[in-house]
């Protein structure tokens, strides 16, 4: 006989872009352009196994939901948003008790026109996405993390790869200078207890604390992967995490998947060219993929 191990429903890719004016000047403007994606678990199992829909808030009623409240309440930054949404599905229907939220804000920067930033002007200046993600029970326990994603760097010295495991599998040769690339994808998981109930989102949120420990997340990766001799991937990674945890109090631990994205240097000696190392070709398959979580030592008990 079957039984319903697990289930859950929502409306996934709901897109909104929503404008904030300037109170003394309407024409000075900000936007948040978003994805977002609501899942509510609950007192649904008849829906599965009875065929009976009577509880189950229609996931147009959530995509409605979603818009409606992007309208009603303040959507920056958009762990607020999610914080929101989810206290909305929990708190208005008692057979919700748990629901899962995901928003990705999609990037637009505002450009200088005659040196000044403009108003009301935007350009997408790269692909790269935030994107937060909130689960949120009825009891009051939640889980928030953050993530940059799909920010594409390149350095093109200032990284080797040498002293690796040797064996009768190994043809790569040791290298002190290569070019390094990845898409950075890093998630940073604040710390339920720092921030207590979900409630305090709403304050964090007013005194900058999301916006400013993505700034933290941004900068070290940056900073990072052009300052240091990185002597592999995971050496770099694990000192942007450590970095991150140094400057952000309200991170628990923080995880980063990077795809070594291999640029290989040509061999020209066929042609008596030497190389250099300043041409290279491509590689994008296969490429690496290397991840770890940094957390902090716990404090030891006196
Ligand atoms: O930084 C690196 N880490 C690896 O684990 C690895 N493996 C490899 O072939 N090249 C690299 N580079």
């Amino acid at each position: 006989m079957a039984y319903l191990q697990d289930s859950t429903y929502g409306k996934d890719n709901v897109n909104f872009l929503k404008v904030k004016k300037d109170k003394y000047n309407p024409q000075k403007q900000e936007v948040l352009e978003a994805t977002v994606r609501v899942l509510l678990t609950g007192n649904f199992d008849v829906s599965y196994t009875k065929a009976d829909n009577s509880p189950v808030v229609p996931t147009d009623t959530v995509k409605n939901t979603i818009l409606v409240e992007a309208r009603k309440t303040d959507v920056w930054p958009i762990e607020r948003f999610a914080a929101h949404l989810a206290e909305h599905f929990v708190n208005k229907y008692s057979h919700v008790s748990g629901c899962n939220v995901l928003i990705t804000q999609h990037k637009w920067t505002k450009y200088e026109v005659n040196g000044k930033l403009h108003d009301h002007s935007f350009k997408k200046d790269g692909e790269d996405v935030k994107i937060t993600e909130l689960n949120y029970k009825q009891n009051g326990d939640f889980s928030l993390s953050s993530t940059l994603k799909d920010l594409t760097v390149l350095k093109s010295t200032g990284s080797g790869f040498v002293d690796f495991h040797q064996c009768d599998y190994t043809t790569l040769k040791p290298t002190s200078d290569r070019i390094l690339s990845t898409d950075i994808d890093c998630t940073w998981k604040f710390d339920q207890k720092k921030i207590g109930s979900i409630k305090n989102i709403y304050k964090l949120a007013d005194q900058g604390v999301f916006d400013k420990t993505a700034l933290n997340v941004l900068k070290v990766t940056l900073d990072r992967f052009a300052l240091e001799n990185s002597a592999s991937v995971q050496a770099t990674m694990y000192n942007m995490c450590s970095d991150i945890l140094d400057i952000s109090p309200y991170v628990e631990n923080v995880s980063y998947s990077l795809p070594n994205k291999h640029y290989i240097l040509f061999d020209l000696s066929w042609k008596g060219l030497d190389n250099d190392n300043v041409l290279f070709y491509p590689s994008p398959n296969p490429n690496g993929l290397i991840k770890c979580t940094v957390g902090r030592v716990p404090k030891a008990k006196l």
